[in-house]
C-alpha cells in the first residue's frame, strides 16, 4: 500500500500539491483524475522520487520513501512508467524490451571475458521473456518493428511491456489514453487488467478519458488545487456536487449531464 500523508510541493509561492492525502490500496486499479492543473502529475512525480516534496510522507508498506530517487524506487517495485518509457527508438520493439533488467552479467568487461556461458544464458532467459511479455500484449507481430515506427498507443503498450520486465509491483501511468485510438486505448485496458488480476500489479492511472477510468477504476481519487476532494466508486465520484462545481465546463460534466 502507498499512503501519502499530508503531501505539499510547492513551485516558489504556487501550491501545486497542498495537503493532499491519500492511499492506494494493494491490488487495486486506482484512478487519479481532476481538472487541468490540479496537482495530478506533481503528485505523481513527488511520489515516484522525480520532484523532492516542500513537506509531508510518503509511505510504502509501512516504510518511509519521501524523497527516495527513481532508481531506487524501481528496485522497490515502484515505477512511473516515464522513468522507462522513452523507447530507443532506432531499436526494435523485442531489444527495447531486453535493455530493461539492471545488473546483467555482460554489463562489465570483466564478465564479458570470464563469464560467456552465464550471459549467453541470461541472454536466451531475456529473450524469452521479452518473447512472453510481446505475447501477453498481443503485440508478437512487431516483435522486430523499430520503436520508432510504433504509434503512441502501441508505445504505451511498450512501456508496460518494460514494467513486465522487472516485475514491477506498482506501477503509475500518466494519461495512457491521451492521443490514442479507442481500439488501442481497449488493448491497453485489457492488458492492465490482466496485469493487475494475474500478475498482481497494483495501477495508480492518471486519466482524462472517463470512460476508461470507469471501466478500470476503483477506486477513483479526485484532485482540485492541490487536494484530495473526493473519493470513491466512478459512478459515486460523477454525482458528487463538489466534483461536478470542478469540472464545471468541462467534460466530466458534460457526461455526467448526458448520463443523467
Ligand atoms: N516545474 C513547475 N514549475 C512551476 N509550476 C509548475 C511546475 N510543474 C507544475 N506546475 C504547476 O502546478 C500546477 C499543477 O500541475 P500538474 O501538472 O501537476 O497538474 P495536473 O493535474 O497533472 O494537470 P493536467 O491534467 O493538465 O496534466 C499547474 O498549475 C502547473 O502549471
Amino acid at each position: 500500500m502507498i499512503r501519502v500523508e499530508n503531501l505539499h510541493r510547492h513551485f516558489g509561492g504556487f501550491r501545486a500539491v497542498d495537503g493532499a492525502s491519500l492511499e492506494i490500496q494493494t491490488g487495486s486499479i486506482t484512478g487519479l483524475i481532476g481538472p487541468n492543473g490540479a496537482g495530478k502529475s506533481t503528485l505523481f512525480n513527488v511520489i515516484a522520487g522525480v520532484l523532492k516534496p516542500t513537506s509531508g510522507r510518503v509511505m510504502m508498506d509501512g516504510e518511509e520513501i519521501t524523497g527516495l530517487a527513481p532508481h531506487e524506487l524501481f528496485h522497490k517495485g515502484l515505477l512511473r512508467t516515464f522513468q522507462i518509457a522513452h523507447e530507443f527508438s532506432s531499436m526494435t520493439v523485442r531489444e527495447n524490451l531486453m535493455m530493461v533488467p539492471a545488473r546483467q552479467s555482460g554489463e562489465t568487461l570483466w564478465n564479458a571475458w570470464t563469464a560467456r556461458r552465464r550471459i549467453a544464458q541470461e541472454e536466451a532467459e531475456l529473450l524469452k521473456k521479452a518473447d512472453e511479455v510481446l505475447d501477453f500484449l498481443t503485440i508478437s507481430h512487431l516483435r522486430d518493428e523499430l520503436a520508432g515506427n510504433l504509434s503512441g498507443g502501441q508505445k504505451k503498450l511498450l512501456e508496460l511491456g518494460r514494467t513486465m520486465m522487472v516485475d514491477a509491483k506498482i506501477v503509475f501511468l500518466d494519461e495512457v489514453g491521451a492521443g490514442v485510438n479507442r481500439t488501442l486505448l481497449n488493448t491497453i485496458g485489457d492488458a492492465i487488467v490482466r496485469l493487475n488480476k494475474e500478475r498482481g500489479y497494483t495501477f495508480c492511472v492518471i486519466e482524462h478519458d472517463m470512460d476508461f477510468i470507469a471501466r478500470l477504476c476503483d477506486p477513483v481519487i479526485v484532485m482540485a488545487e492541490g487536494k484530495v476532494l473526493a473519493q470513491g466508486s466512478a459512478d459515486h465520484i460523477m454525482e458528487n456536487e463538489a466534483v461536478i462545481e470542478a469540472y464545471l465546463g468541462t467534460g466530466l460534466k458534460n457526461k455526467v449531464v448526458a448520463n443523467g
